[in-house]
């Protein structure tokens, strides 16, 4: 099930992104000790500090201790580097929460021990971090570039057939940089829930594409025909055309 919740303005969106992370989290939280989310690079983090912290009534309902935060792609550098997705949510979002002083969540990313600037332990790393993956996440959050990948799967790459690692390593991103790791297929599929954030005017030919084009074959359009049910977060200008659900977040 796919459904599409859009919102005038940025803030409204991260609002709504957050009220939705809170009903995962609760809901994990009623079945288990602890809530297992991924998480994005590029804008994602911006959105959860301004929806999760900067919004003080969803500040107060989130249980940062009981969280387990893993991400769903990762560039391979060091994890203070700026195009580290970790250095990314670690500047906007563990940061903010220092800050406060709260509990921290506990994170678990790739280690940084074992890169070699030659490339030649990617594998490792990826085995390493796929030890870590737990059986299955309760909510992924993912982006959506204006090529229509998502996580580190690329249009017409190979590893969209993946069906055996659940983090696979490439060394051939079309987006820089070319080495990285990324959830594969197997582990998309295997999640309790999956939500997109897409926003802005940049985001509506993609958009228009993976909505409208029967089997245009983009990795995103990938994800909505999964079994899994997605949820997409966007702004009006992202969508103009694609038909939205009546909003409930
Ligand atoms: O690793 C990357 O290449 C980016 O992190 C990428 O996957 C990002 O998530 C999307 O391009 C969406 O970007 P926005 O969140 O900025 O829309």
């Amino acid at each position: 099930m796919v459904s599409v919740h859009s919102y005038a303005d940025s803030q409204d969106v991260a609002d709504a992104v957050a009220r939705y992370v809170i009903q995962n989290q609760n809901a994990a939280l009623e079945k288990s000790n602890k809530f297992r989310i991924a998480i994005s690079g590029g804008s994602l983090g911006k959105v959860l500090n301004k929806g999760l912290i900067a919004n003080k009534k969803n500040f107060s309902n989130v249980k940062w201790s009981k969280w387990e935060v893993y991400f769903s792609d990762e560039r391979l550098v060091p994890l203070d580097h700026e195009d580290s997705n970790y250095g990314l949510f670690n500047e906007m979002v563990l940061k903010s929460l220092r800050e406060h002083n709260v509990e921290l969540p506990e994170v678990f990313t790739i280690d940084e021990s074992l890169l070699a600037a030659d490339g030649s332990t990617d594998d490792k790393i990826a085995s390493d971090y796929e030890n870590k993956l737990p059986e299955a996440l309760d909510l992924i959050l993912l982006g959506c570039g204006p090529d229509g990948h998502t996580c580190s799967l690329f249009p017409g790459h190979k590893l969209l057939s993946e069906k055996s690692r659940r983090i696979a390593y490439l060394q051939d991103s079309p987006k820089p940089p070319p080495r990285r790791v990324t959830f594969t297929f197997p582990v998309l599929f295997n999640s309790k829930n999956i939500a997109f954030v897409a926003e802005g005017a940049g985001k509506a030919p993609v958009l228009s594409q993976i909505f409208e084009e029967k089997d245009s074959g983009l990795p995103c359009e990938l994800v909505n025909k999964g079994p899994v049910p997605v949820s997409w977060f966007v702004n009006d200008p992202a969508v103009q055309g694609v038909p939205v659900t009546p909003t409930k977040y």
